[in-house]
């Protein structure tokens, strides 16, 4: 990662810091965190309770100041009108229950002077046939859809969303799953959200970002994440030889050897066995899931 923002870049963090409290009770929720969002991606915040998501989407959103550092919201300082290219539901949305999602968004539209068609949002975020019930009687995952069509409502280019999935059914979550993916996909809208499940990033983000303690543990693809801490196996007629000459990499199972190396490491390891004399019968890569990078990233040291 450089320092400076590039042109393809949504949203840019530099050294940011951010304490709670004063003195030597203060805590760091941020410390020196850096990190671009790109443009046109799904970008992931996984971290562990307490790693510092939310205070970093609170400070995208400008709802807090960082006490150091600097936010770029696509190359611009992010300032009041930086921040109306962005769509954000960072808080547990609250809707007046007497009014209807169209009421809600006509009445957004009108504050915000957008140009925005409400009929379109209320589409595309899958209310459209609710679109004049009173939100009293949604569930929560329509809410959260309203939410989302709020933050959509300015036309932004990009939308901050804080545990989108937060309480909802596994139906919702699905939905709201799709809604992300097609925002990005069909209409060409940044996405950054947090989450705390591993199994959502993997499924929806393309980019990710591991916090701990407030600083960037792992960053990257979430692909190319997982490509570099699988396992690679090999069956082969002398397993020993193969321990022996890989050393702590190599441990044996299931009738042959598991090697701890990145993926593109796998053609030269190959290679180098085939040449000093070991038959390979089976070769396959192991792809590791996210819990396991998130693991090993965020483990402590000494733990
Ligand atoms: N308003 C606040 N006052 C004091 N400390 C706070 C405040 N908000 C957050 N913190 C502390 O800052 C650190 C980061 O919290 P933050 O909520 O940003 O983390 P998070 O990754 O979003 O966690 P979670 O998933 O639990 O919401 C934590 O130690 C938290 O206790």
């Amino acid at each position: 990662m450089t320092d400076a923002a590039g042109a393809g870049d949504a949203i840019a963090i530099r050294a940011i810091e951010k304490r709670y409290g004063f003195g030597a009770r203060s805590v760091a929720a941020l410390d020196g965190l850096s990190l671009t969002v790109p443009a046109g991606k799904v970008y992931g915040l996984l971290g562990p309770n307490g790693a510092g998501k939310s205070t970093l989407l609170r400070i995208i959103a400008g709802l807090i100041r960082p006490d150091r550092g600097t936010v770029q919201i696509f190359g611009e300082a992010a300032g009041p009108a930086a921040r109306r290219r962005l769509g954000m539901l960072v808080e547990t949305p609250s809707f007046y229950p007497f009014l209807t999602a169209r009421e809600h968004l006509q009445m957004l539209a009108r504050l915000t002077g957008t140009t925005q068609r409400v009929e379109p949002v209320l589409r595309r975020v899958g209310i459209l046939g609710a679109a004049d019930k009173r939100v009293s009687s949604f569930s929560l995952g329509m809410k959260q859809r309203l939410g989302i069509g709020c933050a959509l409502i300015g036309q932004p280019q990009a939308v901050v969303l804080d545990e989108p999935t937060n309480g909802l059914d596994p139906d919702g979550i699905l939905e709201m799953r799709s809604l992300i993916r097609e925002l990005t996909e069909q209409d060409g809208v940044t996405v950054l959200l947090s989450s705390h499940l591993l199994d959502e990033v993997e499924r929806v983000c393309d980019h990710v970002a591991i916090l701990r303690r407030g600083k960037l543990a792992a960053e990257g693809d979430v692909a190319d994440l997982l490509d570099r801490q699988g396992r690679f196996f090999l069956a082969v007629d002398a397993p020993d030889v193969v321990l022996a000459r890989l050393g702590a990499a190599a441990e044996a199972g299931d009738g042959g050897v598991y090697v701890q190396t990145a993926r593109e490491a796998v053609p030269d390891l190959i290679q180098s066995l085939a040449t000093s004399g070991v038959r390979i019968h089976e070769a396959k890569w192991i792809k590791p899931d996210l819990e396991q990078v998130f693991l090993s990233e965020t483990r402590e040291s000494g733990e």
